[in-house]
């Protein structure tokens, strides 16, 4: 059970229907499409819908009770005496529901932000404080002012960790998801380009990451990268832990090695193995690592919980395909320090006669997006074989590499089944495959067809 219709009339006063005080709520749903158990359903007025049309469809599906918008008629179809909480704003009222709920259950609360690496860093703690506490961790990347509440929403009520992933584009975001968490845990994993057309500058960037502050608990721990110049300040309210590998950070990452199975690292004296590829990844297992240590948490199980984690899938994804081929799906999402820490690993990685990228545009870098796509090729080395380029920008970073001479062949791709023909020498067993570029690209739909099981 989350919590009692009494429970809700307290901070919505406004009903209609029959309002049963015991009447218990076990879940929240903003989806009519999806069954749902004794629900609260959180009607949303959404860019293609409004949830409000399907009140019927949630009722049959399982929802018990609704919040209502109270600009919206109520449809005559409701079943009589159907409780209704009516609200000023549904959205708003899913939000303070939620940081009702996250107070009443008061677990422990890690905040995960940053341009990249929330979601894999998400994962990667979940699975260390898996080892020893009842965690909740986001789902997938349900990291905004929607996904955010319903996490904390769906929340087991003897939950000891809540990690949430708390995503933004826009500044002022971050504050209203930090003070729905109130977390105990900050970590700000770096600070990127993403976003970079809507917040107009790294700095600015660095700025709306540390809303995050405006929740943290006084005294709350934050981690960040210790190696960013623009979170290098002085964090007096807060015990903070910058991670880096630079001489800068309170935590020393060293003896960072790619290998055919991963990454391994040390930090705090201890060597650790994880299966990710890349220094970047090494930092993420960090963050997660020196939380471990901070909850006095046994290295064995730190150790044990980081060598099989189950990470979110599409973020430098591992696949065999046709002939043999190895694929990797990093087709989630792209931004410059993404597509550069991915193949600055791909450049690393031994044991292939024939290395190859398929690299799509990158978006929401603002008004220098054909620097930001052409900055690409200065860490393409001549260990790649070949380019293939897809989108209207990315075929600049294949301008780039043929601007500085280096040997490798070049292919602006058009079509989907141009592509399956120009890069078909390239599908076999010594070859390695990079598929990488913004979430609109939908890359993986490319990537699919070299697939086994297609
Ligand atoms: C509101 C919602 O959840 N929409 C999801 C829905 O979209 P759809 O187009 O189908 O519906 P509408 O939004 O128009 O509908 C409004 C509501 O009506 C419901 N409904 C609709 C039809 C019906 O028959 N019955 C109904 O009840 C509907 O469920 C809505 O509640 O489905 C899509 C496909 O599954 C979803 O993609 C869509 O989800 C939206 C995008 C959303 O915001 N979902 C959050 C739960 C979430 O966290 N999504 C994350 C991505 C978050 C993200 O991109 N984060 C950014 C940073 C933050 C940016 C922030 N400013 C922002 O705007 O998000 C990042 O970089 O990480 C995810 O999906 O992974
Ligand atoms: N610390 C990092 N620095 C640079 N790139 C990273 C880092 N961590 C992960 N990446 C890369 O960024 C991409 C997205 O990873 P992930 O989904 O974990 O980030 P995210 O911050 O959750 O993204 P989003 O903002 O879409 O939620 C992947 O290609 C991954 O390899
Ligand atoms: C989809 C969202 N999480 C995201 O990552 N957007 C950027 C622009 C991308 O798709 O690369």
């Amino acid at each position: 059970m989350l919590f009692t219709i009494h429970d809700l009339i307290q901070l919505f006063p406004n009903t209609k229907g029959n309002i049963v005080n015991s009447t218990t709520i076990q879940s929240v749903s903003t989806d009519s499409r999806k069954k749902m158990v004794d629900a609260l359903f959180v009607p949303i007025i959404g860019e293609n819908f409004d949830g409000h049309d399907y009140l019927a469809e949630a009722i049959s599906h399982g929802a018990i009770a609704a919040l209502w918008d109270n600009e919206t008629e109520i449809p005559a179809s409701i079943p009589n005496g159907f409780p209704l909480l009516l609200v000023d704003d549904t959205i708003k009222a899913l939000q303070q529901l939620s940081q009702y709920y996250r107070r009443k259950i008061n677990p422990l609360v890690i905040g995960i932000t940053g341009s990249n690496g929330k979601t894999t860093t998400k994962d990667l703690v979940g699975q260390i404080l898996k080892t020893t506490f009842k965690t909740h961790v986001t789902k997938g990347n349900f990291n905004n002012h929607i996904g955010l509440p319903l996490t904390v929403l769906s929340m087991p009520r003897d939950t000891e960790m809540l990690v949430l992933e708390m995503g933004m584009n826009h500044a002022g975001e971050m504050t209203l998801l930090a003070n729905i968490a109130e977390p105990d845990v900050a970590i700000i994993t770096n600070i990127g380009e993403s976003h970079i057309e809507y917040l107009g500058s790294r700095e600015n960037i660095a700025k709306a990451k540390l809303e995050i502050l405006s929740g943290l608990k006084k005294n709350g721990l934050l981690i960040i990268d210790g190696d960013e110049p623009l979170l290098s300040r002085n964090f007096i309210s807060y015990q903070k832990i910058g991670i880096g590998t630079t001489e800068k950070a309170d935590v020393l990452l060293k003896d960072i090695k790619l290998t055919n199975k991963g990454t391994t690292f040390t930090i705090n004296d201890q060597t650790y193995q994880i299966p990710l590829y890349g220094i970047h990844h090494a930092k993420n297992a960090s963050f997660a690592i020196v939380l471990g240590e901070h909850l006095n948490l046994d290295e064995h199980m730190i150790k044990k919980a980081l060598q099989q984690p189950h990470m979110t899938d599409m973020r430098f994804e591992m696949l065999k395909g046709i002939n043999g081929v190895t694929l990797i799906n990093d087709a989630y999402n792209a931004s410059p320090t993404s597509m550069k820490a991915s193949i600055d690993v791909i450049n690393q990685l031994q044991g292939y006669k024939e290395k190859v990228l398929v690299l799509g545009d990158m978006f929401e870098l603002g008004t220098e997006k054909e620097e930001w796509h052409r900055s690409i090729a200065h860490v393409i080395d001549e260990e790649i074989n070949a380019l293939f380029t897809i989108g209207d920008y990315a075929h600049m970073i294949a301008d780039e590499v043929n601007k500085q001479g280096k040997q490798i062949s070049c292919y602006q791709v058009k079509s989907i089944n141009t592509f399956l023909k120009q890069i078909r020498p390239y599908v076999h067993k010594d070859a390695l495959i990079l598929f990488k570029a913004s979430r609109g690209m939908r890359l993986e739909d490319w990537m699919e067809k070299l697939l086994l099981d297609k």
